[in-house]
């Protein structure tokens, strides 16, 4: 049996509320499309093209970020991958979204604006007391069921993951389900030889407590980016601090810094750190440094360096398995690419099993000409896809399991 009741179960003509992860890179104001547009937008079309009503909701960015704007841009590029005309309104819960949402006919979808402009949205609160907000209590009578297809968002307890689906009939969507019976089996895969973490990208806070929790499955953690500079601080090196205009490190190493340190305490053996980081030189070219000879950081580190490089692919062509999560550097700029691309190139290289989780650094096999068919999974949850690994129940899927279903 199924774990989800999902849209195959769907009553006809139904006006369904469905919550998608459209969260995306954001230059030049513009959302820069990435597998998740492509992956939901099958979702959306099944929906339409049963005739259902279709509301959309998801979010963009964190508030107090450069990319927390609003979902105007991502209705013109998922319209382009459902083949649907996609309406936007920049509203949430107030009239004008209620008035868009009783205006739908048949087949029609209409994207709501950047649910974190709803105050209610954040923060992370049970599902009874999410459910209990009126952005849920407005919205809820207006639908016949809810449907949930952001499993890259699965991991948090806001309102339109946890509060829907106790006010509304709840549903699982395509992306839901094939993540969900990924990453599940991925989890309970086990592997002969030496099994590698690849841990980068700037949400340190999601990757250090999974760290944690994964100690006996991870033999091997390769550190970079935002985690890799915080752990060489730990190890007493005089970076993982922010610079002036910078908000990446102070408040993660406030939270974290305690956990980092027991980790590097109990399993040191299995920690690797970076041992030179690259920067923007002078003269705009891309510099490097020894870590070892860093007395005090004045730039920003944008990229592993390429003596790390060089040892970070070796432990991975000696991997019976590889997971990546999060990207060793700012790989949208070229120049500092090297240690996102050099680890996918040994991935794809060798005949380990891969998975590569993560909004922005799935998107790095399309920029970089790899091919998809070199990884075992690639995934478009980052945060989720790593604590689905530790076994641990992500609140918004809980919400969504049969009662009666069976398995994990
Ligand atoms: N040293 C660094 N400084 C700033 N940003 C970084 C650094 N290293 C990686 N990044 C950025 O991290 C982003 C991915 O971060 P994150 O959101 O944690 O991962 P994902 O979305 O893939 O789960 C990339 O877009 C990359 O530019
Ligand atoms: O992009 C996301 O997660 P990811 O960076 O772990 O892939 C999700 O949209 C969750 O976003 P959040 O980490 O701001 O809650």
């Amino acid at each position: 049996m199924s774990t989800f009741q999902t849209i195959d179960d769907l009553p006809a003509d139904s006006r369904v509320l469905v919550r998608l992860d459209l969260n995306s890179p954001i230059e030049d104001g513009e959302p820069q499309d990435n597998r998740r547009f492509e992956r939901h937008a099958r979702t959306v079309r099944e929906l339409a093209d049963a005739g259902h009503r279709v509301a959309l909701m998801a979010h963009q960015g964190r508030p107090g970020r450069d990319d927390f704007t609003s979902l105007s841009g991502h209705a013109a590029v998922l319209a382009d991958h459902v083949g649907r005309e996609v309406d936007f309104v920049a509203d949430t819960y107030g009239e004008d979204a209620l008035a868009a949402i009783e205006a739908l006919e048949a087949g029609e979808v209409l994207l709501l604006e950047n649910t974190r402009m709803c105050d209610e949205e954040l923060p992370e609160a049970s599902p009874a007391e999410k459910a209990d907000t009126e952005f849920v209590r407005t919205l809820a009578p207006l639908f016949d069921v809810y449907v949930n297809d952001a499993y890259s968002a699965a991991h948090r307890k806001h309102a339109s993951l946890v509060g829907f689906p106790l006010a509304l009939p709840a549903y699982a969507g395509r992306v839901m389900e094939s993540e969900y019976e990924a990453n599940t089996a991925i989890a309970r895969k086990e592997f002969d030889g030496p099994v590698t973490m690849v841990v980068g990208g700037t949400k340190a806070t999601d990757v250090i407590g999974v760290m944690d929790a994964l100690g006996d499955r991870v033999d091997r953690f390769l550190l970079g980016g935002v985690a890799g500079e915080l752990f060489l601080r730990a190890a007493g090196h005089p970076v993982g601090h922010d610079l002036e205009g910078m908000d990446l490190f102070d408040e993660q190493w406030e939270r974290n810094h305690g956990t980092v340190e027991a980790i590097l305490e109990e399993r040191g053996e299995a920690i690797r750190l970076a041992s030179d980081l690259a920067y923007e030189g002078e003269d705009g070219d891309r510099a490097e440094v020894l870590v070892a000879d860093i007395d005090e950081k004045t730039d920003a580190y944008l990229d592993v360096g390429s003596a790390t490089v060089a040892d970070y692919d070796t432990l991975i062509r000696e991997s019976d398995a590889v997971f990546v999560k999060g990207a060793l550097g700012v790989f949208e700029d070229e120049r500092f690419a090297d240690g996102t691309v050099g680890v996918l190139e040994a991935i794809a290289e060798t005949d380990c099993f891969s998975v590569v989780g993560g909004g922005d650094t799935s998107r790095a096999i399309g920029m970089y000409g790899l091919d998809e068919a070199d990884f075992s999974h690639v995934s478009i949850a980052g945060g989720a896809y790593i604590r689905a690994l530790t076994g641990e129940p992500l609140p918004a899927i809980e919400l969504l399991r049969r009662a009666d279903a069976d398995g994990a």
